[in-house]
């Protein structure tokens, strides 16, 4: 066994074949007249074809010897009888052995090609009409078609499905355009690395100066840098990023920019001092979104009534007064088709919001409450007593497979109803989820965006909140009193503390908030998990699903990776009673919390009330019921709905006992402990520290080095993000 071979033989039966990936398991006759299994990627493997097999032999523990295929070179069946079977195997449909035997009777060993290439003649057969004929031989050169596509992923070892989203792109040209282009690859719609595209085109004989690689080599920069933050890049950045990932000169880059500039397939403008290169789809959204907003704040809003009287209202349900900032967030909100309400923890957004709703209520408005996460939905819904719901869903989000995107049902052509908007934890949007929003606003609707600018921006590209606060064109109203329990709370004295740039106060150790002063990784470690196994829960009555851990980092000895596994070992250990599934490094454990790492707009749930939906998305955090003793399925539970994950899916999730701040974003939890550790300098930062100090309502606690903090909140170097908005809007906006 271990054994390299190579068999040639007919394949006489398909045993199990996964249409997505290709794999596949079949019995070969081989010239020999043996017959063997062959297990791999053999993409619409059906009995009749010959092929040629290189591999290893190894003995499967219930299946016995078989050949793990690495190469296959495969011939199309050749002798009738091959035909026949090959046909009449279920690979084309509408095709059964009665009408495989009628077609190789009538055409003999040319049937094949008779199918791809002389369609009209099949309709000499009885029971096939023209259109069937038709028919027939399309869905033959498909097969064809996606079969070669799927060996060129194979050779090339790409994930063979992306053969099938290439045949949903360019439907049949896929081959040849890949053969033409194989830097498409590296394009939105599949994803695949630019490095892997580029060794696949070079080891085809592209030329490392070709075009296409260059004009590749600049998406992907720009796609990339999309990735960090950034809605353009300085033409000198891109032509320098660009030309350091494929090794030439930037005055050769610099020709191929010019011509996508020219064709418009990037858009290149001056923004404050530097020439912006863009993806046309952010420069579209970013010349949109100032528009609309420029043009909602021209809307001519009639006088509103009974502002002061709201107010007394409120105060008395209330019972408090409103501070006068609060007070002129009311009256802006009714004057004003747009305003920006932010403020730190604590200091009454929430309360401002709730009178601003009760305003735009008694003038009859319409109203929608949107968040960009499920979670601030939720809480918004909560604090405000009305529905509240996220804006993905508002507008009617789907994924398009074809083209890889997201789309929305509602926009331009279709308007929500809605006469007010409010938005909570604005920072978290970005650009196209803005784009969209603003899109399907009609005309004279208020906006109201709440948030916090002061917190980590937003995951995708765009400085939205923090551009429209700093553009100065648009009313808005910063809160800066502390009312929440101010005196009582030291989360929030020191969340403030942190965002004025000092160190929290790590001595007093009470109320709400704790430090323990912890230098070394392991000590650090071994605390947190004592914290989370025992203490919360037995000394303060916290249950361990109420405690988050947060950390700045992924990786390192104090990064989730770490922490997890030990928060694992000791929070949900292996136990007979709890089936597990092994998935590259990590063991999923029924019982663990895991999280959602990439947006699937495609699964299915099931809520406890029957209703059913699709999407889970990045940063959900659930927990795992169930794991088929097959190990195939994985029943997860994210709030109140279920849903099942498969085999394949489980490279969306990473478990979740400990997360990175970042994660943590637009999410609370009611105990946070928070690592103090070092991390990359990009991570030891204010921001990161603030949002992850705010992500506690009852509880922080934090373990680590004591001088960590302290730099933390010293370091106001915000990653910088290259957009143009607030200049656009300054500027009152540009055509797109
Ligand atoms: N003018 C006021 N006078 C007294 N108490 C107030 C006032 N405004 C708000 N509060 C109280 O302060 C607390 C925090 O207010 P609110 O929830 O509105 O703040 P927030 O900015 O939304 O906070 P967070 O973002 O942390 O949820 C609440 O208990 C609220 O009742």
């Amino acid at each position: 066994m271990g054994e390299r071979c190579t068999v040639e033989g007919t394949v006489q039966s398909v045993v199990f074949q996964n249409e997505e990936n290709g794999y596949t398991v079949l019995s070969l006759l081989t010239e020999q007249g043996e017959v063997v299994t062959v297990v791999g990627c053999i993409p619409y493997a059906a009995p009749g074809e010959g092929m040629t097999v290189t591999g290893v032999w190894i003995t499967h523990p219930l299946y016995g010897p078989q050949i793990t295929c690495e190469q296959v070179e495969r011939r199309m069946p050749r002798e009738e009888e091959e035909i026949v079977s090959y046909l009449a195997s279920g690979i084309l449909k509408g095709v059964g052995q009665a009408t495989a035997e009628r077609l190789v009777e009538r055409f003999g060993t040319d049937t094949l090609r008779v199918l791809e290439e002389e369609p009209e003649r099949l309709s000499q057969i009885k029971g096939i009409t023209a259109k069937k004929a038709m028919e027939l031989s399309k869905a033959f050169r498909e097969l064809t078609g996606l079969r070669r596509t799927m060996e060129f992923m194979a050779r090339y070892d790409l994930p063979v499905h992306l053969a099938v989203q290439a045949h949903r792109v360019y439907g049949a040209q896929a081959l040849q355009r890949l053969r033409e282009d194989p830097y498409l690859l590296a394009g939105q719609s599949f994803g695949v690395e630019f490095s892997r595209a580029d060794e696949m085109a070079l080891s085809m004989g592209f030329d490392g100066d070709s075009p296409c690689r260059t004009q590749a080599a600049l998406l992907y920069e720009l796609q990339h840098n999309q990735g960090n933050g950034h809605v353009f890049l300085p033409r000198e950045k891109l032509l320098w990023a660009a030309a350091q990932l494929i090794g030439l000169p930037p005055d050769r880059v610099e020709m191929c920019l010019d011509t996508m500039v020219e064709q418009g397939a990037i858009r290149q403008e001056q923004v404050a001092g530097v020439l912006g290169c863009y993806t046309p789809e952010l420069y579209e959204a970013e010349c949109f979104v100032a528009n609309k907003l420029l043009s909602m704040l021209r809307f001519p809003y009639g006088k509103v009534r009974g502002v002061d009287g709201v107010i007394e209202e409120m105060e008395m349900t209330q019972g408090i007064r409103y501070a006068p900032l609060q007070r002129e967030a009311v009256t802006l909100a009714a004057r004003s088709g747009v305003l920006l309400l932010t403020g730190g923890p604590g200091t009454g957004k929430t309360t401002a919001t709730r009178a601003i709703v009760h305003l735009f209520e008694k003038m009859g408005l319409d109203i929608l409450l949107l968040a960009p996460t499920g979670r601030a939905a939720k809480r918004m819904g909560e604090l405000c007593e009305r529905e509240a719901q996220t804006i993905h869903r508002c507008l009617g989000m789907s994924y398009n497979d074809l083209t890889g995107r997201v789309t929305y049902k509602k926009g331009e052509s279709d308007p929500l109803e809605a006469e007010a908007v409010l938005v909570d934890e604005m920072s978290m949007v970005d650009l196209p989820l803005m784009q969209a929003l603003l899109s399907a606003l009609r005309p004279g609707c208020r906006l109201v965006m709440i948030g916090d600018a002061d917190q980590l921006p937003s995951v995708g590209a765009g400085n939205v909140f923090s551009d429209l606060i700093r553009s100065g064109r648009v009313p808005l109203v910063a809160l800066k009193e502390v009312f929440r329990q101010a005196d009582k709370s030291y989360i929030i004295r020191n969340a403030h503390l942190v965002n004025g740039g000092i160190g929290p106060d790590l001595k007093t150790n009470q109320g709400d908030f704790f430090f323990l002063c912890r230098r070394v990784p392991e000590r650090m470690v071994s605390t947190v998990v004592e914290l989370c196994k025992t203490r919360l829960p037995e000394k303060m009555g916290i249950a361990p699903e109420d405690i988050q851990v947060l950390t700045p980092t992924r990786r390192g000895e104090c990064g989730t990776v770490q922490l997890n596994r030990c928060l694992q070992a000791a929070l949900n250990p292996p136990s007979r009673t709890k089936n597990e599934k092994q998935f590259g490094d990590l063991i999923f454990r029924e019982g663990d919390r895991v999280m959602q790492t990439k947006n699937n707009y495609d699964v299915l749930w099931e809520k406890d009330d029957g209703t059913m939906g699709t999407g889970i998305f990045n940063g959900d955090v659930g927990t795992v019921e169930e794991i088929d003793p097959s190990g195939e399925l994985m029943t997860l539970r994210f709030d109140d709905r279920t849903v099942g994950y498969t085999a394949d899916m489980l490279n969306q999730l990473d478990m979740a006992y400990a997360i990175t701040v970042h994660k943590a974003q637009g999410s609370e939890y009611k105990a946070v402990i928070l690592l103090a550790a070092p991390a990359a300098p990009g991570l030891l930062v204010r921001g990161v520290l603030y949002t992850a100090m705010t992500r506690a309502r009852e509880l922080l606690i934090m373990v680590g080095d004591d001088t960590i903090p302290g730099q933390m909140a010293e370091n106001d170097r915000r990653t910088r993000r290259y957009s143009g908005l607030r200049r656009r809007l300054k500027e009152g906006g540009t055509e797109a």
